[in-house]
């Protein structure tokens, strides 16, 4: 069974802010088509694969809790088909000859098994309820962890590949797929045991008699998969219109937009795209219920005329003496229960094949996160830091045309602060990232303490490296969390926490807010308060302060500081490395570098000059004299003014 995909026109607005439809090439719609190109008969071959993949993960979970979940599908299928048994058994004494109370008497032991089976049925209806809700977030758990656990440990390098990243980004759905998965086959195992049994006591009273079961549910199996995916692909459609909707009005309460939306009159645009582009959803929605009502009606009709054709053949079953009146009334009972269950059978066979999409991307992801994976182990680093040493380094991102660094060699010495200068996208922060164990040379050989990097046990470099970047992240939590997470391997320490803020010059930020370190740095929640970008540079330096590694790597440090706090970052540094840590400073603050130990600099990825300032300032045609000398011009008033 084939259905179209609808596609709904585009809007002008999204003509004119997205050149067209906003189509995403994203993992979902990856999914769409397989999936609508899929005829049932190989949709239902696909089914024990799925439910074997399941049933795995809930069996490594929690094996009791599975083993109830089967047993109470399972006794219920049974328990439907004795209450069919009982069922016939009732209306055989009330159809038999002799008077009612007599009738009624006999009828009665089958109507108390019929209670029963009812009671039994609510039992193991609850048992399995309590058992998949006990078993869905487990799994749902396990594998999500999995997940992420691989992710974290993914080479940034990896990462950069756009094919690691779309396969761990399709990844994301499959964890939510899993959980869905289990209610689906439970639901698909419960009505095949009942559609089963209900056959199986149709087939011993006659076998003419499933042929009014399929008769009559087909139509309305072949309705519930046509509506299914037909609200599958518009669903598709609709959800992108959504997210292009949704990355509009979320602007709108940007309050980093804010000044514009009302000093450029951006809010206006994009509420009139708003308005524009609902419209074409609401077109396609419309279209979907009509077609929807057109099938529903369909299948009702197909559904009549089967029934009519079921009941004529139960007619002529009675008529020509073969069928008592009793097992005819049976065969009615069993065929409207039992179409209902088809109809679902149907929908959830379609649903878990979706699902099982999404499950491949996970266990895809999961493969690709391992297989990309910082190596563990490795040789150790033990001691205190001793240099850090690069021979021929070049370095070139994953699909780019040109390598960022080119055969760089400089020594990084303990204990000093070393300066790396250049202009922009000469190279200063691939090379800091190189150093902390983040990317691998692409040539050359990186040394850390006399071990080669791609021998080195990458976590112990890890270890040993405190990294403030340019674009730290701003993490969402209190002020506290966010100063413990650069160590949060240890125990919280209060006592060090402050200490790092006082070096970091925060403390009267985090005095000023209302709830001191439990405030939340994040405003729009309760003792949320939102930071200045400056405020914000103190937390990050104090979280790189509290993580107390041999090796201090920052990068801009002070470029949302006003001039005295710079002043006063810089000489923080100088006293840190007093102190015995290193410092790799990247900045392009020049009056800063003036008091390195050491300045290597960069230009176009390659290493041009090398010294202390004085050195550097000595060479006449030297590229960091000129910067400098640039740079001072500023601050000095020119003859005109
Ligand atoms: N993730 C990346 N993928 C591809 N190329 C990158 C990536 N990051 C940086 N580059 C490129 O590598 C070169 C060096 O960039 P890098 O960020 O190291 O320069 P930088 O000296 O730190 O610049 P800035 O002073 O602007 O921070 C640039 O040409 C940049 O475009």
């Amino acid at each position: 069974m084939r259905c179209r995909r609808p596609q709904p026109p585009v809007s002008d607005s999204e003509r004119v802010l997205f050149g067209g439809a906003l189509r995403y090439d994203t993992p979902y719609v990856q999914h769409e088509l397989p999936l609508l190109r899929m005829s049932l008969w190989a949709m239902a071959r696909q089914f024990p694969q799925v439910i074997g993949t399941v049933t795995k993960a809930a069996w490594r979970e929690d094996r009791a809790a599975l083993r109830t979940l089967l047993a109470a599908e399972l006794g219920q299928g049974l328990m439907r088909a004795f209450a069919l048994v009982a069922t016939n058994q009732v209306l055989v004494a009330l159809f038999a000859a002799g008077p009612t109370p007599t009738r009624l008497r006999q009828a009665l032991p089958g109507l108390a098994a019929m209670a029963t089976v009812a009671a039994l049925l609510a039992v193991l209806a609850a048992l399995s309820t309590a058992a998949s809700g006990q078993l869905e977030p487990k799994i749902e758990r396990v594998c999500t962890a999995r997940f992420y656990q691989g992710v974290i440990r993914v080479e940034l390098a990896a990462l950069e590949d756009q094919r690691v990243q779309r396969a761990l980004d399709a990844g994301k759905f499959g964890t939510e797929s899993i959980r869905t998965m289990l209610g689906s086959s439970v639901l698909v195992l419960n009505a095949l045991i009942s559609l089963g049994a209900a056959a199986a006591v149709l087939f011993l009273l006659h076998p003419l008699l499933v042929l009014t079961l399929l008769l009559v549910a087909a139509p309305k199996g072949w309705g519930a998969v046509l509506s299914a995916r037909r609200r599958y692909a518009s669903r598709h459609t609709w959800i992108e219109h959504r997210r292009a909707i949704a990355i509009l009005t979320e602007k709108l309460t940007d309050q980093r937009c804010a000044a514009e939306i009302r000093v450029h009159g951006a809010g206006r645009l994009l509420v009139d795209a708003y308005t524009d582009m609902s419209r074409t959803m609401e077109r396609e929605q419309r279209r979907l219920a009509r077609a929807e009502s057109a099938t529903q009606a369909a299948a009702s009709a197909g559904s009549g005329v089967a029934a009519l054709v079921a009941y004529g053949l139960l007619w002529w079953l009675l008529t020509s003496g073969g069928m008592p009146l009793a097992v005819a009334g049976t065969a009615v009972i069993a065929v409207r229960t039992s179409s209902a269950g088809l109809q679902s059978l149907v929908m959830q066979v379609n649903r878990l094949y979706q699902e099982a999409m999404y499950l491949k991307d996970w266990e895809r992801a999961c493969d690709t996160a391992r297989q990309h994976a910082v190596p563990a182990g490795g040789s150790p680093l033990p001691g205190p830091l001793k240099e850090v040493r690069l021979e021929g380094v070049s370095f070139t991102y994953p699909g780019a045309t040109a390598p960022a660094l080119h055969a760089v060699d400089l020594t990084i010495p303990p204990g000093q602060v070393v300066a790396l200068v250049g202009e922009n996208g000469s190279g200063k922060s691939t090379l800091a990232k190189l150093v902390a164990g983040l990317y691998l040379p692409t040539g050359g050989r990186l040394w850390w303490n006399g071990t080669e990097i791609r021998e080195a046990d990458r976590e112990a470099v890890f270890d040993q490296v405190a990294v403030l970047a340019q674009d730290f992240p701003q993490w969402p939590m209190t002020a506290r969390a966010n100063v413990h997470i650069g160590r949060s391997d240890h125990p919280l320490d209060q006592q060090r926490i402050e200490q790092a803020a006082a070096d970091a010059d925060l403390a009267d930020t985090i005095s000023s807010l209302p709830h001191g370190w439990d405030s939340l740095v994040i405003k729009g929640f309760e003792r949320g308060a939102q930071l200045s970008g400056g405020q914000w540079q103190r937390l990050g330096t104090a979280r790189a302060r509290y993580r107390d590694a041999p090796l201090l790597i920052v990068d801009e440090p002070t470029s949302a500081l006003d001039p005295k706090a710079e002043i006063e970052a810089f000489r923080a540094l100088r006293s840190l490395a007093d102190q015995g840590t290193t410092v790799l400073l990247i900045t392009h603050r020049l009056a800063a570098t003036a008091t390195a130990d050491l300045i290597y600099v960069l230009d176009h990825g390659r290493l041009i000059e090398h010294g202390t300032h004085t050195q550097l300032m000595a060479l006449a045609d030297g590229h960091y004299r000129s910067l400098y000398e640039t740079q001072a011009a500023q601050y000095t008033p020119s003859p005109s003014t």
